[in-house]
């Protein structure tokens, strides 16, 4: 059976093009020029997709947005805006459109809405999935979390991603992505506060050969590294805002231009940005411009601080755990001791979890059984008071009788070859986790193997 398609335009030129544009494509085209007349289409025919305008005689196509959110099974539904009203596109889009095409329609944009559609229909009817996600927790909280992911995920709408430092915002990034249509395709991450200022509009939009001194070749920007998939915008609050007037240019019309490029180049790609600073607050002090907070922020996942779900505390550790230890030729993970787990729930964790990653990471590398006890478990204090005892220990163990025959180098190789004996036996042998224990990079630890002659 052919997919149903109804057009609800009060304009029959509109309805035919649009028709004529999906027929090949195998649609069969069901017709409505007025919101009465839709209604009764929906009445006789569930369609399988809607596309529909939002300026009708009788009323707002956005009632039909409403309305057949409603339906088992929901078609997906697309607006049709008005040139210049990009308004009506985000508030249909927070309605639950997944997407809009603006007049005049550009009928290659057409058709790939369509075919979006479709697929999302039938995903949507078919068995529902378990969110394929590494997010972790079985909060209320962080349930709310993950039906909101799998929600945005069947949109093609912005998603504005907040929450303090460490909360799994790029990780929430990541699940929608991989939840959507998208998936196959590339999700490329940006750190906005990475970059700096002067580089950021050539690793976005890229550029042309002479475009600038340098530019021996032509460059693809990141937009175009994500074709078809996802551009992640971390830390977007930190962007300079000539670079966020580009930016909103690239999301108005799916199009960006390289540096030195005469043409604009058509991109599919969908937004994810997240944020830890308040954008409002950004906007109202000017460093953030009000049309692009407002392009960005349509749909929103808000990411709870640790602290406010501590109950998931022990899910989460474990699952890191796990995740550190996942290689093939990897022991078991150590399991957390009960006393560990209380040392971690009493910690304010500040740092959300990221800081629990790292207070783990230094709790495994102290740890030598396959059981972390509590006093291995060290928040920022315990660590510096360890910090300067194996400091103080190690300026003890150098305190050497100068004089007569003593030699600087040899003494320091010495002191040397007996640490790394000491993390080699600590560790079994263990190069990667030895390396880890002495603050090394694997390389460099054997390379100071090597050269003391410990082999
Ligand atoms: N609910 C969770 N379950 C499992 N792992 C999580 C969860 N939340 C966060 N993580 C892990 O915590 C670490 C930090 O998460 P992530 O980088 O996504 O945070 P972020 O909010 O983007 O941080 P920042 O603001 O510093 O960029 C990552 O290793 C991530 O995989």
């Amino acid at each position: 059976m052919n997919p149903v398609l109804l057009i609800v335009d009060d304009e029959p030129s509109i309805r035919e093009l649009i028709g004529l544009t999906v027929e090949p494509l195998g649609f069969e085209v069901r017709e409505a020029g007025t919101l009465a007349e839709a209604r009764q289409a929906l009445a006789e025919e569930a369609p399988d997709l809607i596309l529909t305008d939002l300026r009708l005689p009788d009323g707002n196509g956005m009632a039909l947005v409403e309305e057949s959110a409603a339906l088992r099974p929901a078609p997906a539904v697309a607006v049709i805006t008005a040139y210049g009203t990009p308004e009506s596109a985000v508030e249909a889009m927070r309605a639950g459109a997944y997407d809009y095409l603006s007049k005049p329609i550009d009928t290659n944009r057409l058709r790939a809405l369509a075919q979006h559609g479709l697929r999302l229909t039938q995903a949507a009817s078919a068995e529902p999935e378990e969110l394929d996600s590494d997010l972790v927790g079985q909060s209320a909280t962080m349930d709310a979390v993950r039906s909101r992911v799998a929600r945005v995920a069947r949109s093609e709408a912005p998603v504005l991603i907040t929450g303090e430092s460490g909360t799994g915002k790029e990780l929430v990034a990541r699940s929608i992505h991989k939840a959507s249509l998208r998936a196959r395709h590339p999700f490329v991450p940006v750190n906005c506060a990475a970059i700096p200022e002067h580089l950021i509009e050539s690793e976005l939009f890229g550029y042309h050969k002479g475009a600038f001194t340098g530019a021996a070749t032509n460059k693809k920007g990141l937009f175009q590294e994500a074709e078809g998939g996802t551009l992640f915008l971390d830390e977007v609050g930190d962007l300079g805002l000539s670079v966020q007037a580009n930016l909103l240019r690239a999301l108005q019309e799916r199009a960006i231009r390289p540096l030195g490029a005469t043409r604009e180049i058509p991109v599919d790609v969908r937004i994810l940005a997240a944020t830890n600073k308040d954008l409002e607050e950004e906007v109202e002090a000017g460093r953030f411009r009000e049309d692009l907070y407002y392009r960005l922020d349509v749909l929103q996942i808000h990411l709870p601080a640790l602290r406010e779900h501590p109950e998931d505390i022990p899910e989460i550790a474990t699952a890191l755990l796990a995740r550190r230890f996942r290689r093939r030729d990897d022991p078991p993970p150590p399991i957390l001791s009960p006393g560990a787990l209380d040392r971690l729930r009493a910690m304010p964790l500040r740092g959300n979890v990221r800081e629990l990653e790292n207070i783990l990471e230094r709790a495994v590398s102290l740890t030598d059984g396959d059981t972390i006890p509590a006093e291995n478990v060290q928040g920022g204090r315990e660590r510096a008071a360890s910090e300067a005892e194996a400091a103080e220990e190690a300026a003890a163990a150098t305190e050497t009788p100068m004089g007569g025959g003593f030699q600087l180098d040899h003494h320091l190789a010495e002191v040397e070859r007996g640490l790394i004996r000491q993390a080699l036996e600590a560790t079994g042998g263990n190069k990667t986790a030895a390396a880890h224990r002495l603050g090394v990079s694997l390389r460099s630890l054997r390379y100071r193997i090597q050269k003391l002659g410990m082999e």
